[in-house]
């Protein structure tokens, strides 16, 4: 069992329109914790019609909800992120309980998620529409911004609160109302979120939490006319199931997917930065981000002196149970994930791959994986081109910057690319050459509520946070008023 302080956090049941029930039927979905294979509680497998009754509820609460002022709104929203602050590290205990990354990641997901909320508190008091000057002088033109209505959230099990703020802020500042199915791996962090919205005044149908089958769940989600808007953070693969489930009642999308993140140190490059930046882009989650650096290409005059200082660092990290102070690496999230990256390792050693650290499973923990370097990748090889998830890094040498960057942008996926320079042309070529949503340069992260996050290419369309973020929940409509 995970302890908390607020024993109110750890909820075992859904939250809909009527507040918190079971399945109908009784039935549950177990939840371990992926370090000890502990089993932390149950959650319910709500039925079609459990579902199908939210998505009604959620249309009639959308109703006042949207009656409410921008301002009105954000109080209530500012309201749920104190209570969040003030939970935080409950919150960040349940999540690394049920996700295994360590608690500093935890803690650190947690202000991210928070500052969506803070953000979009604030942005939605700034939808602004237009008045356009008619070419008619009897004619008025005025644009308005409205709230697409009923949205649904499908979220993933690497960053159980920030996907779903990422989601629910926005909609909510906007006078939408959300369905959110989180991921049933780690649904105790998206339950304590909404217990804190009901905490927080924010009403009952305004953001209902389901937990069930995926197919049955996503099902009604995908499908009812009522809802008219999906946001979706997972695989490619799902995103393209889900993209044509909603394609009979034309629902708005976005769907931030799968990754395959470049990460090219040049020769120019601050090498104990662009080391520093790896360890971050490759390790954070146990390199279990879409965002991760997936291949590290590392020009070839400054390879052996990047991976000398590279490999010290990761000599460095620390491999074990994400709720001990100073783990920097926890548990895949199972076994699955652990087989998918295994797989992936051996395929390459038996290609020719040279194993430089790491490669084995510590024996902390049947899911946790030692902080893995290979190098001498070649295009053969499927980690060359699939989304690892897992903490490997895979070193590739290159000699030309064109060469680099054509070897960067050949993959279906589009999300982030990372590179170390500090030459200014080199730094506009890399940048406008790199076909990716993202781009970080001399860091390893990009994660902030400012700024838009989002792909391109398979890894899907619309952004999230920034200014762009709450566009995803609003429709514009014009309004022609002829005065003559
Ligand atoms: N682009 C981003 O912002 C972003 C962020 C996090 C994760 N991801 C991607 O997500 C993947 C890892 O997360 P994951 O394993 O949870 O992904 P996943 O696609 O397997 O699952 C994501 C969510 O979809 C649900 N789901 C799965 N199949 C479904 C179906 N047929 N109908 C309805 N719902 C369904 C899952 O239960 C989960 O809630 C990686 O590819 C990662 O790159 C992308
Ligand atoms: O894995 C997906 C997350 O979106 C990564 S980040 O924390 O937003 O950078």
């Amino acid at each position: 069992m995970v302890t908390l302080q607020n024993s109110d956090l750890l909820k075992t049941q859904c939250l809909v329109g009527e507040g918190w029930v079971d399945a109908e039927d009784g039935s549950t979905i177990e939840v371990t914790n992926p370090f000890n294979g502990e089993v932390l509680g149950s959650i319910p497998s709500l039925s079609q019609s459990q579902i199908e009754k939210a998505v009604a509820d959620s249309e009639q609460a959308q109703i006042s909800w949207a009656a409410k002022t921008a301002a009105e709104r954000a109080t209530l929203l500012h309201k749920w992120a104190d209570l969040i602050d003030e939970n935080r590290e409950d919150l960040a205990v349940l999540m690394t309980a049920e996700q295994g990354k360590p608690l500093k990641e935890s803690r650190g997901e947690i202000t991210y998620a928070n500052s969506f909320i803070r953000w979009f508190a604030e942005e939605g008091k700034r939808v602004y529409g237009d008045v356009i000057p008619s070419t008619k002088l009897t004619q008025r033109i005025t644009v308005l911004k409205q709230p697409v209505g009923v949205c649904a959230a499908i979220t993933p099990w690497n960053f159980p609160s920030a996907m779903i703020t990422r989601k629910a802020a926005p909609a909510l500042a906007a006078g939408c109302t959300m369905i959110v199915k989180p991921a049933t791996e780690t649904p105790f962090s998206a339950l304590a979120l909404g217990e804190l919205a009901i905490q927080a005044g924010i009403p009952k149908g305004v953001l209902q939490i389901v937990t069930g089958k995926s197919s049955i769940v996503g099902g009604v989600l995908t499908s009812d006319k009522r809802v008219h808007k999906l946001s979706f953070t997972g695989s490619t693969e799902v995103g393209r199931t889900l993209m044509a489930q909603c394609a009979p009642t034309i629902k708005k999308l976005s769907l931030e997917l799968g990754g395959n993140a470049p990460f090219i140190v040049f020769d120019d490059a601050d090498l104990e930065k662009a080391a520093d930046g790896l360890i971050t882009a490759k390790y954070r989650n146990a390199g279990q981000t879409c965002v991760c650096a997936n291949r590290i290409y590392v020009q070839d005059t400054i390879k052996d002196e990047f991976l000398k200082i590279f490999l010290k660092k990761v000599a460095e990290l620390s491999v074990g149970d994400g709720l001990k102070e100073g783990v920097d690496i926890g548990p895949l999230i199972n076994q699955g994930a652990l087989q998918k990256v295994t797989a992936l390792l051996q395929d390459a050693l038996n290609k020719g791959a040279n194993l430089l650290a790491g490669g084995d499973v510590n024996d902390v923990s049947e899911l946790t994986m030692n902080p893995t370097v290979i190098s001498d990748i070649t295009a053969d090889m499927d980690i060359a081109h699939e989304e690892i998830f897992g903490p490997i890094t895979t070193i590739f040498t290159f000699s030309d910057e064109a060469e680099v960057i054509k070897h960067a942008n050949d993959t279906i996926y589009g999300l982030a690319a990372y590179f170390y320079s500090n030459d200014l042309a080199r730094s506009w070529r890399a940048c406008e050459g790199l076909d990716y949503g993202m781009v970080g340069q001399n860091t390893g992260i990009l994660s902030t509520e400012v700024a838009p996050f989002g792909g391109v290419k398979q890894s899907g369309f619309g952004r999230e946070g920034s200014k762009y973020g709450i566009d995803e929940y609003i429709t514009i409509k014009y309004w022609a008023q002829e005065l003559g």
